[in-house]
């Protein structure tokens, strides 16, 4: 399944054939073409998902076997057995509920925004999404629509990936800069063999790889490595310092028992490079480090950051609390395979908002197209990353002495804040992860509280914003209406 993902490209009628990095990937985020969105967006499903349907059948059989040999009832058992809780479900289920709410507003403001842009033919300002519009293939991440959906758009952010190429900045310079936040902390340097043995470019000595971005220890204590297809972008950049975040961890607990050498749950190991990569978007970091020119950022401009940040993750919440929920049911046979395609859209409409743009049927397996369901790769994780990284954050900037809102907070160079972060790796999975809560945010609890915090001032905007156009929060008109 991950090789026929790595290697599907979608051909242009007489021309060249596309891969997804960069080039679909690009159209999805630059295109304001709702035919070449759907083009691509259609394409690539076509060329993955559908592939994928039957191994996918038969890879559901083999991991409820190998997981049963294992002595779980099945594979669904198995992932969540990694966060050693008999309330694991309820508990997500009570943080999406109470994220629920900032993201019905988001939701219902960019539904407002892009209906203005591309009409009532193809929004309804009742409805669900059509899923190709967001700014990305799989519209969990909408940061490529900000142009569209900025709230004081007389003060737009400066392009930083702009910004970027006329410094003419490398791949290698974009590691670097990810390697310096860390080592400004305090904490640990990698080792040469990193550098040469990563791989930061996509080949061009035609090999076909993943060129989905991940980071690796070969549990040796002397080699980690990065692959990544690098484009000299800001997304890149901080997606590089999500990776970094990863060999962070690899080489904080490198010298525990084998067993041990893991984060104290899936979701620690996501959260540590995103929390990072807070402080390392702020406006405050990004000044000095000579990405952003003008100083001063009035309260509009924070506006219109945070609005940045929440494009990144908000929307990421219900994508990365269905992605599981589909899977455990498929795992567990609550959704039987001749309704794949049908319980993944209505996860996606329920939780999400969004439509497919064209019909779909079970000649169709959307969820194939996304990486992590072709390369078995749980997914959860990121949910509960996205509550973790801000607990995290809020803890390192009370202990770095930041005064002020969260959102301003940048941790780099703040030695008392890298000794609490290295003195919480350094445990990888030895001790239970709320013990390990307790020791980096003084307590046991995974709590919405800090997101909430740092997206206060968003949320009284939007909230002010939609009650000013009548907005109504959700879908109730939640039938799927197709451009005819
Ligand atoms: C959020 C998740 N991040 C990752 O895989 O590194 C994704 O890209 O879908
Ligand atoms: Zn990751």
């Amino acid at each position: 399944m991950e090789t026929t993902y790595s290697m599907a490209q979608v051909c242009l009628n007489e021309g060249p054939c596309l891969p997804l990095e960069p080039d679909l990937q690009e159209i999805m985020a630059t295109s304001r073409d709702q035919k070449e969105l759907l083009w691509a967006w259609q394409g690539w499903r076509d060329a993955v998902g559908r592939q994928l349907r039957m191994t996918f059948e038969r890879y559901v059989q083999l991991s409820n076997k190998a997981a049963k040999l294992n002595g779980y009832t099945d594979m669904g058992a198995l992932w969540r057995s990694k966060y050693e809780s008999n309330t694991l479900e309820q508990d997500l289920e009570q943080l999406y509920e109470e994220l629920q709410p900032l993201y019905l507003n988001l939701h219902a403001y960019v539904r407002r925004a892009l209906h203005r842009y591309y009409g009532p033919e193809l929004i309804d300002p009742r409805g669900p999404i059509p899923a190709h519009l967001l700014g990305n293939m799989w519209a969990q991440s909408w940061v490529n629509i900000l142009d569209l959906v900025l709230p004081f758009p007389k003060k737009p952010p400066e392009d930083i990936t702009k910004n970027m190429k006329s410094q003419h900045w490398k791949p290698s310079k974009m590691f670097e800069e990810a390697e310096k936040f860390f080592i400004s902390l305090g904490l640990l340097s990698t080792p040469p063999s990193f550098w040469k043995k990563s791989m930061m470019e996509r080949p061009t000595d035609g090999r076909e790889v993943e060129c989905h971005a991940s980071a690796w220890d070969f549990y040796n204590g002397k080699d980690f490595r990065i692959k990544k297809c690098t484009e000299v972008t800001i997304e890149d950049l901080l997606s590089i310092f999500h990776q970094m975040g990863h060999i962070q961890y690899f080489l904080q607990y490198k010298n525990l028992s084998m067993i041990f050498r893991a984060g104290a749950n899936p979701a620690f190991e996501e959260a540590v490079g995103s929390m990072i990569t807070l402080s390392a978007s702020s406006h405050k970091h990004l000044l000095n480090r000579g990405l952003l020119s003008h100083q001063h950022q009035d309260s509009e401009e924070e506006v219109n950051f945070l609005m940045g940040i929440a494009l990144e993750k908000i929307a990421l919440i219900p994508f990365a609390y269905l992605m599981d929920l589909f899977r455990w049911k498929v795992f567990d046979g609550t959704i039987r395979k001749d309704v794949y395609n049908q319980e993944w859209w209505n996860l996606r409409l329920k939780y999400q908002g969004l439509c497919p743009p064209i019909p779909r049927t079970e000649e169709d397996f959307d969820p194939g197209a996304k990486f992590h369901i072709s390369a078995s790769m749980p997914y959860i994780r990121y949910f509960l990353s996205l509550v973790l990284q801000f607990q995290f954050h809020e803890a390192l900037c009370k202990a770095s002495g930041h005064v002020g809102p969260l959102h301003r907070c940048d941790i780099s160079n703040s030695k008392m804040a890298g000794k609490l972060l290295e003195d919480t790796l350094k445990l990888g999975s030895s001790r239970p992860w709320p013990e390990v809560l307790q020791k980096i945010t003084g307590q046991p609890d995974v709590s919405v509280r800090a997101l909430m915090t740092y997206f206060k001032p968003l949320l009284n905007w939007l909230v002010t914003e939609n009650v000013r156009h009548g907005e109504i929060l959700g879908w109730p008109d939640f039938s799927c209406t197709f451009e005819e």
